[in-house]
């Protein structure tokens, strides 16, 4: 039991060393930044301690009623400090903010990068609202475990050491009691608040990001939610993890409030030290009544350099929480990343993909076994098969968004052969894109949609990709035209109209290989037979491999391929699958029949009642 205690603890010191390694590689170009910051910010506090200690002093001496001039140095003195008190402050805040920003955007532009990478195999069990809370929140925990952790400890340990030589000159012993006042206050109400609130302020971020997954789920399924009747019990759940949230939220000002007790317990006692300390050296005559009173008043203002370390502790502890999911999000397996650096070869350009095994991330099987495929220059394959059969893993695979287990895909031009793997990220990118059957339309208009495909296309290239998707009459009738605002993920048009906006999105990208995942897919089957015809006149001559659940309108693709389980179970020309007892035909006649029992459509029975007749 002790033995495992002590592992768990390894592994816990351990992840945080590797979190401060980490913040350490974001922090290190700001590192001058943020040490002007820490002495300004001492010098600022240094102001006020000399504020109080020197006004101390001007109103004892004024009470022996020297002569005026002997109080003009102190008197200039309290304006010095009063005055550079506030522009330290404001330099300090200025200086540290800076730093702190930088750092974020270099922490968020690294996760950004490593999530693009990452997102095409999925989040693993990430769920997007959690990913949200993790780039909003713990970001900010990053910035706040700068400026409000680690700063104001560095600005209490050079103040405080200050303060301490101050009095310490003035008399040893109430130097003494003022570090002994200090730690009490800087390491014990810190402690104090870090116990009070440890689980809640542990449980704090995964409840927030819970929180934000649910109600980013909650809002996307809010339609579905409703018409199943769900929402309330949805509600209820929502109110629940808000509960628990704002229960863990007041855990956590107890914290505040035991912290706050105990610096002004601290800050008493010590002014009590002070004085028992001064007052027999006033007696003795080691001190005068003047210093006396600087040793009673300092302290008061010396424990500024405290009130802020218990927050300063449990930003530190949040911070370095937040800093460890962040790094869980830049560990995520990158099977977009791609360590190759060659071009693309040059020429009209072949996919061929030999013995092709795939795996899902922590998956205990792959997802496609052995597969082979040859895409040459102006073909156009048809993969087809039952739901689960592998046929977007494929897609996903030919993009270079999942490691291949074994075999190979290659990119053939007239020069050379290069591993997909191999090649530039951008390169791959440029060669090979996919339409795929859940891509994103931005809330923006049709114009930046396309462009997002390619930024420099010219007015003429967005009308043709959009003339070759059928879709540029329909653009032509709106008042707005390329100006049409699609709304958020385009619910302002109907499923045909995105379907079409998104492959001309693919045209206008004209990668030397086109993929396209389920074009048709949740449209109505008059609306999907005209988007497939369309399809298939525009991909003409255009190296595609078309994904699809749907047989009719095939017979003009080169080849067929049929997946089952993962596995190519039969392939060829249309006409020849269609005539041959195999998965396709049993495929089709299935989707025949639907099609017939949907609507009457006489030449579908005729066909099917001709290939159905005995050989
Ligand atoms: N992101 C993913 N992570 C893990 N496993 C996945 C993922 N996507 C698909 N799979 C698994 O891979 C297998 C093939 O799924 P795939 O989506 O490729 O089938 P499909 O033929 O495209 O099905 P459909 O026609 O329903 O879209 C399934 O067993 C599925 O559970």
């Amino acid at each position: 039991m002790s033995g495992a205690t002590a592992t768990g603890r390894g592994a816990h010191v351990g992840r945080r060393a590797e979190a401060l390694r980490w913040l350490a590689g974001a922090a290190r170009p700001e590192l001058l930044r943020l040490l002007l910051a820490a002495l300004l910010g001492s010098l600022a506090l240094g102001a006020s301690v000399g504020l109080v200690a020197t006004a101390a002093w001007l109103i004892s001496r004024a009470t022996e009623q020297p002569p005026v001039v002997a109080l003009t140095v102190a008197v200039v003195a309290v304006r010095t400090f009063g005055i550079g008190r506030g522009v330290l402050r404001y330099c300090e805040r200025l200086v540290s903010h800076d730093a702190a920003f930088r750092v974020m955007a270099r922490t968020r532009v690294r996760v950004y990068i490593d999530l693009e990478r990452a997102a095409p195999a999925g989040l693993g069990r990430l769920r997007s609202g959690d990913v949200l809370a993790r780039l909003v929140g713990d970001v900010e925990a990053v910035q706040n475990l700068l400026v409000r952790g680690l700063l104001p400890i560095g600005v209490a340990i050079l103040t405080g050491a200050g303060c301490v030589i101050f009095l310490a000159a003035l008399l040893p012993a109430a130097g003494g009691v003022l570090l002994a006042g200090l730690l009490l206050g800087g390491v014990g109400a810190p402690a104090a608040a870090l116990i009070t609130a440890r689980r809640a302020d542990r449980e704090l971020a995964p409840a927030r990001g819970a929180l934000s997954g649910s109600v980013v789920e909650f809002l996307h399924g809010a339609a579905d939610l409703t018409a199943h009747r769900a929402a309330q019990r949805w509600l209820d759940r929502l109110d629940d993890e808000d509960r628990h949230l704002t229960r863990l939220a007041q855990r956590g000002a107890a914290g505040a409030g035991v912290a706050a007790a105990c610096t002004v317990a601290a800050t008493g006692l010590t002014v009590v030290g002070e004085l028992l300390v001064g007052v027999p050296a006033l007696a003795s005559g080691q001190l005068s009544g003047v210093t006396l009173a600087v040793l009673a008043l300092t302290p008061l203002a010396a424990f500024e350099v405290t009130a802020p370390l218990p927050l300063a502790a449990s930003e530190l502890l949040r911070g370095m929480r937040a800093v460890d999911r962040l790094r869980a999000l830049t560990e995520l397996p990158h099977p977009a990343a791609s360590d190759g650096v060659r071009p693309a070869p040059l020429g009209a350009l072949t996919l061929d993909v030999r013995g092709l095994t795939v795996r899902w991330p922590g998956a205990d099987a792959p997802a496609l076994t052995d597969i082979d495929l040859c895409l040459r220059p102006g073909r156009r394959v048809a993969i087809v098969g039952e739901s689960g059969a592998g046929k977007s893993t494929l897609v996903t695979a030919l993009q270079g968004f999942l490691p291949t287990e074994s075999g190979s895909i290659q990119l053939i031009g007239t020069d050379e052969a290069v591993d997909l793997a191999d090649l530039e990220d951008g390169a791959r990118r440029r060669v090979v894109a996919a339409c795929a059957q859940d891509a994103h339309l931005f809330d923006s208009t049709i114009r930046s949609n396309l462009l997002i495909a390619r930024p420099d296309a010219t007015q003429d290239q967005v009308a043709g990709a959009l003339d070759r998707a059928r879709m540029w009459r329909w653009v032509g009738r709106q008042p707005r035209r390329l100006d049409t605002s699609v709304g958020e993920r385009g619910v302002r048009l109907s499923g045909g109209e995105r379907q079409r906006l998104m492959l001309a999105r693919a045209l206008l990208a004209d990668p030397a290989v086109l993929l396209l995942d389920e074009p048709t897919a949740h449209l109505d089957d008059a609306t999907a037979s005209t988007l497939m015809r369309d399809l298939l006149v525009a991909t003409q001559g255009r190296t595609t491999l078309l994904v699809t659940h749907r047989l009719a309108g095939l017979s003009l693709v080169d080849e067929i391929v049929v997946l089952s389980g993962g596995q190519v179970v039969q392939r060829g020309v249309p006409a020849e699958l269609i005539q041959t007892d195999g998965p396709y035909r049993r495929m089709w006649l299935r989707s025949a029949a639907k099609e017939i029992s949907s609507q009457d459509a006489p030449t579908m029975e005729i066909s099917a009642a001709r290939l159905n007749r005995p050989r």
